[in-house]
């Protein structure tokens, strides 16, 4: 089987600043991988890079192939690869209705519009997924009317709705309080459970649940480690990746940290 991401020597420039040079980075199906990265470490350029919205420089020996092949069409490749960003979050309007938010994804629209179609058991099974997540009661609710949770939700549905083979989640909790966070991560962890791949983009140590089994540290654009999460997430390799002195904390399969030695 293909793998899910193959990154080879990958050289990507934003504007004049060279984020990536010669990243090489696998993701395979099965299993669940969080990459970590401080800011400005290159994550919302890997997560432009999996959505097709960059493209690395043409070198010999580079490639950036997504279920072995280099070039999708976009909305065939949102069927395979569902990506929730904060990017998404932000574009999205205001006035999308709940229900559309999550049908929307069929097309990879933000919002429907007049000439998509959608059949009886599509929008039966929007409705289901809104009752999975939670948000059942929020169907005719405009997006802007909504908390930044509920928000997150409905696009987790949205990508969802597709039944894509893995998901990309970018910083899955931030702007959401305690309680917002752990439901969603529940929600998140019983899919990783039931067999979705996930990778998890995110600087927030606490996001990485139980369930993942695979931790790449992103530093300015390098992959400075790589492995199980047990060898990669240690003290050390965090002070080392945020350079400042970190205690890693972790109590039952949950991660924190704290400043200091560890
Ligand atoms: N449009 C741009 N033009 C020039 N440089 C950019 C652009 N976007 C990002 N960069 C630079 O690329 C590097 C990586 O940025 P990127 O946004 O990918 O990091 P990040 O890990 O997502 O950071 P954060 O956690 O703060 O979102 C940074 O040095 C950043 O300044």
């Amino acid at each position: 089987m293909p793998k899910i991401i193959e990154i080879r020597n990958a050289t990507v420039y934003r504007d004049e600043t060279r984020v990536f040079d010669g990243l090489s980075l696998d993701v395979e199906a099965g299993g669940h991988t969080a990459i970590l990265g401080p800011n400005g470490s290159g994550k919302s350029t890997l997560l432009k890079l999996l959505s097709q919205e960059l493209y690395p420089a043409a070198e010999d020996g580079t490639h950036v192939r997504l279920f072995g092949q280099e070039r999708w069409n976009v909305w065939e490749l949102r069927r395979r690869l569902g990506i929730v960003s904060n990017d998404l979050q932000h574009r999205y309007t205001g006035y999308a209705l709940g229900l559309n938010v999550v049908l929307s994804g069929l097309y990879s629209s933000i919002d429907v519009w007049p000439h998509e179609h959608f059949r009886p058991e599509e929008i039966e099974r929007a409705n289901r997924l809104m009752e999975t997540l939670g948000v059942a009661e929020l169907k005719d609710r405009p997006f802007d009317a909504m908390s930044t949770g509920q928000q997150r939700r409905l696009l987790l549905g949205r990508a969802l709705i597709q039944d894509p083979d893995a998901l990309v989640l970018d910083e899955p909790t931030s702007g959401l309080d305690l309680r917002a966070s752990f439901l969603y991560l529940d929600i998140v962890r019983a899919l990783m459970r039931a067999g979705k791949t996930v990778i998890l983009v995110t600087h927030h140590l606490y996001e990485i649940p139980p369930e993942i089994t695979r931790v790449v540290l992103l530093k300015q654009g390098r992959v400075i480690a790589d492995g199980p999460k047990h060898r990669v997430l240690t003290s050390a390799a965090l002070s080392a990746l945020f350079e400042l002195p970190i205690k890693l904390i972790e109590v039952d399969g949950s991660y924190q940290a704290i400043p200091g030695n560890g």
